[in-house]
C-alpha cells in the first residue's frame, strides 16, 4: 500500500498557466522519489500541493489513506524544506528547532531530548546556542532539515534544498541526506533539476515535462530504457540521428543499421559508451576532435549533414582529427512520433 497517493492533480494559476496537468503518483512508505525536470515543468508546484502550500485546481492528495487535498500545511503529516532555508535569525539554533515542538505542547525535557537527537543526526551536535546567522550556508541547510525532521513528519518534502550551495558541499549534503533518509526510513520527495542528484539519490525518478509525467521508474531504467526522446536527451548524454527505416534497415546517408521495425521516419538514439567506431575510408562519419581522459577517450564526430555525435572509446590514440570512420552501435533505441519504437536488449 502506498503512503502517499496523488490522483489526477492539476494546477491552473490565475492568468491561465497550466503548471501541473493531470498528475498522478503513488509513493511507498520509506521510498525516496525525485521529481526531475527542466525549469517550469511543474515540480515545485506538485511538491507544494503535497505540502498544502498550493491548492490543486482538480484532483486528490491522500496520505495514509486520508484525503488531505484541502488541509492546511500545519495540519498535514508533512515537513517541507525550501531552497532558501527561511530560518528565524533572531533565535538560536536550539530555539529554531524547539519552536514547533513547543507549539505542540511537549514538556521541556522531551523537547530537549528530541532537539539534541536531531542535531546529532544532522551533524550539528553542540551548535544549539549558535545564532543561525553565524552558520555557514551548508550548516543553515542542515538546521532547516533538522527543523523539519524534529517534528517527525510522515513525509519529508525537499525543494531543491542544495541549489544555493557550491558543488562540493552539494555532493556531501546529498550523501548525508540519503544516509539520514535511509536510517529514519522516512518517505521523501525531492525536487531537483540536476540529473546527477536524481540518479545518485533516488529509489525512483519521476521525469516531468509541461506539468505531466514523462516517465517514472528506477534510475537505472530511466537511463537505460528511456521511453521518449525527451527522457533520452534529458538524462545523460545521448546521440540522436534522424533517418528512415526501409526494408529492415535504418538509413541516414551512408549509415545503415539493421532494425526489426516497420518502414517510416525514425530517430536512432545511441549512448556514447555504446557507440563503437572502426576506421573506414570512406565512412559515414568524420572525427572532429579526440579528448584523452586517461581511462578512456571521447571522440567528437560529424556526419555528412552536420549531425554531431560523441563516442566513448577505450583507446583514444587509435583515432585522430580528420579521420573517416564507420559506426557500430552496440546498443541503441529507435523513436518514432515521440515514443520508443524499439530497443536492443543488450546494454552498452
Ligand atoms: N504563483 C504562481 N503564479 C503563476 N504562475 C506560477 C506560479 N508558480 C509557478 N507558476 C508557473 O507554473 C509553472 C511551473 O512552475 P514550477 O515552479 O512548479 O516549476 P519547476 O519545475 O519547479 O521549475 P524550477 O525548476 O524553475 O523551480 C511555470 O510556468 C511557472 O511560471
Amino acid at each position: 500500500m502506498s503512503l502517499l497517493s496523488i490522483r489526477g492533480i492539476s494546477k491552473v494559476f490565475p492568468g491561465g498557466t497550466v503548471a501541473v496537468d493531470d498528475f498522478s503518483l503513488d509513493v511507498a512508505s520509506g521510498e525516496l522519489v525525485c521529481l526531475l525536470g527542466p525549469s517550469g515543468s511543474g515540480k515545485s508546484t506538485v511538491l507544494r500541493m503535497i505540502g498544502g502550500f498550493e491548492r490543486p485546481t482538480a484532483g486528490v492528495v491522500s496520505i495514509d489513506d486520508e484525503e488531505v487535498t484541502h488541509v492546511p500545511p500545519n495540519r498535514r503529516p508533512t515537513g517541507m524544506v525550501f531552497q532558501s532555508h527561511a530560518l528565524w535569525t533572531h533565535m538560536n539554533v536550539y530555539k529554531n528547532l524547539a519552536f514547533g515542538l513547543r507549539l505542540r505542547g511537549l514538556p521541556a525535557n522531551e523537547i530537549r531530548d528530541k532537539v539534541e537527537a536531531v542535531l546529532e543526526l544532522v551533524g550539528l551536535a553542540g551548535y544549539g546556542r549558535r545564532m543561525t546567522n553565524q552558520l555557514s550556508g551548508g550548516q543553515q541547510q542542515r538546521v532547516a532539515l533538522a527543523r523539519s525532521l524534529v517534528l517527525e513528519p510522515k513525509i519529508l518534502l525537499l525543494d531543491e534544498p542544495f541549489a544555493s550551495l557550491d558543488q562540493h558541499l552539494r555532493e556531501r549534503l546529498r550523501e548525508e541526506v540519503r544516509d539520514i533518509q535511509q536510517r529514519l526510513k522516512i518517505t521523501t520527495l525531492f525536487v531537483t533539476h540536476g540529473q546527477d542528484e536524481a540518479l545518485s539519490m533516488a529509489d525512483r525518478i519521476v521525469v516531468m515535462r509541461n506539468g505531466r509525467t514523462e516517465q517514472a521508474d528506477r534510475p537505472e531504467v530511466i537511463y537505460r530504457d528511456p521511453q521518449t526522446p525527451f527522457v533520452a536527451g534529458f538524462i545523460g548524454t545521448m546521440n540522436f540521428v534522424e533517418g528512415v527505416v526501409e526494408k529492415g534497415r535504418f538509413m541516414h546517408d551512408n549509415l545503415s543499421v539493421p532494425v526489426p521495425v516497420s518502414d517510416g521516419r525514425a530517430t536512432l538514439a545511441i549512448r556514447p559508451e555504446a557507440l563503437g567506431l572502426i576506421a573506414c575510408d570512406p565512412g559515414p562519419a568524420t572525427v572532429h576532435r579526440v579528448t584523452d581522459f586517461g581511462t578512456h577517450g571521447l571522440v567528437d564526430l560529424q556526419l555528412a549533414d552536420g549531425t554531431r555525435l560523441k563516442a566513448m572509446v577505450p583507446e583514444p590514440d587509435h583515432f585522430g582529427a580528420g579521420q573517416s570512420v564507420d559506426l557500430r552501435p552496440r546498443a541503441f533505441a529507435l523513436f518514432r512520433d515521440d515514443r520508443q519504437l524499439y530497443r536492443t536488449s543488450a546494454d552498452a
